[in-house]
């Protein structure tokens, strides 16, 4: 890490789920803790963190806004508007917005147009430092400001810049909230694993380091196609093979094209104030 970045001190508005991964992430990756600073509606989460975290807080939002120099506004979208529209962001160098839907109009409206803004989409794995987050930003966020964006959202994992602010809520789709997707599938073949009679710890021990053995494996091998390693596996006439076309005649490839297309179109909806 870069010591300059080092010194810069990180605000959150809202320390809730999203925040407390990414607050997490940061310590756990080295960041100083003094200069993290987190407000929060009720105290009890703040409490919380201090004692876990021995981050700054506070239950004063403007007081995030007076000591940080990059602030990331996460709070739910709904409650965006009147966590942020009375601050004074004079002396912050970049506002981010890790909420769901809401667009950088939205939320230059909100600020009155008075802080640099980038929106950002992470998720939770980012406590692990495992985070995947897209980004995008309009053409008013200096290079400056982009790289203290990037240590944050380095620090706590992987991110991607997008070129077209439409494809954040694709983002939202395939990073935000897919980790629920992969945590769905593993609960439910554990499940399934019980009803053939196994325990349900040996069955977690399994699916779990199945699935970040899969992952692993795809992630170090980038030059190998994710179908060839499902050939691999896939026996001709073989259990894989039983198994994967009882899943497509289920509608597996459909069940993820609608859920993708239902997390962008709720997104849309957010941005719409719904
Ligand atoms: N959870 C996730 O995996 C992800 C979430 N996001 C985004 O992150 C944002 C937060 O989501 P999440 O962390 O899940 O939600 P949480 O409800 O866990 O956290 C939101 C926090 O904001 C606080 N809050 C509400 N209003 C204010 C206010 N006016 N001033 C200060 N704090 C306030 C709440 O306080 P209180 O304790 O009083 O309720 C709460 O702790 C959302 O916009 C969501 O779209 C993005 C990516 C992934
Ligand atoms: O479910 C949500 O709306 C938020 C955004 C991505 C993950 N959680």
């Amino acid at each position: 890490m870069s010591n300059q970045n080092q010194q810069l001190t990180i605000g959150f508005i809202g320390a809730g789920n999203m925040a407390s991964a990414i607050a997490r992430g940061l310590v756990k990756k080295g960041h100083n803790p003094e200069k993290v600073i987190m407000s929060n509606r009720s105290a009890g989460k703040l409490e919380q963190l201090a004692d876990e975290l021995s981050v700054q807080t506070t239950q004063n939002n403007q007081e995030v806004c007076d000591k940080a120099d990059v602030i990331l506004l996460s709070v739910k979208p709904q409650m965006m508007a009147d966590a942020i529209s009375e601050l004074d962001f004079s002396t912050v160098q970049v506002a981010v917005s890790v909420a769901a839907g809401l667009t950088t109009d939205n939320l230059k409206q909100m600020t009155q147009n008075k802080v640099a803004m980038v929106r950002s989409m992470p998720n939770t794995p980012s406590i692990e430092l495992c985070g995947a987050t897209g980004l995008y930003a309009d053409d008013a966020v200096k290079k400056q400001h982009a790289e203290s964006v990037n240590y944050v959202f380095g620090a706590i994992g992987e991110f991607e810049w997008v070129p077209d602010e439409n494809l954040m809520d694709t983002v939202t789709a395939l990073a935000g909230s897919s980790p629920a997707y992969f945590f769905r599938f593993m609960e439910t073949l554990i499940e399934a694993g019980t009803k053939q009679g196994m325990d349900e710890q040996t069955a977690r021990n399994l699916v779990v380091q199945s699935a970040l053995g899969a992952a692993t494996l795809i992630k170090n091998h980038p030059d190998i196609a994710i179908s060839e390693r499902r050939t691999q596996v896939t026996s001709p006439n073989g259990t894989t093979a039983a198994a994967l076309d009882s899943l497509e005649q289920s509608g597996i490839a459909d069940m993820a094209d609608k859920a993708v297309k239902a997390a962008v179109n709720r997104g849309k909806e957010l941005s719409e104030g719904k």
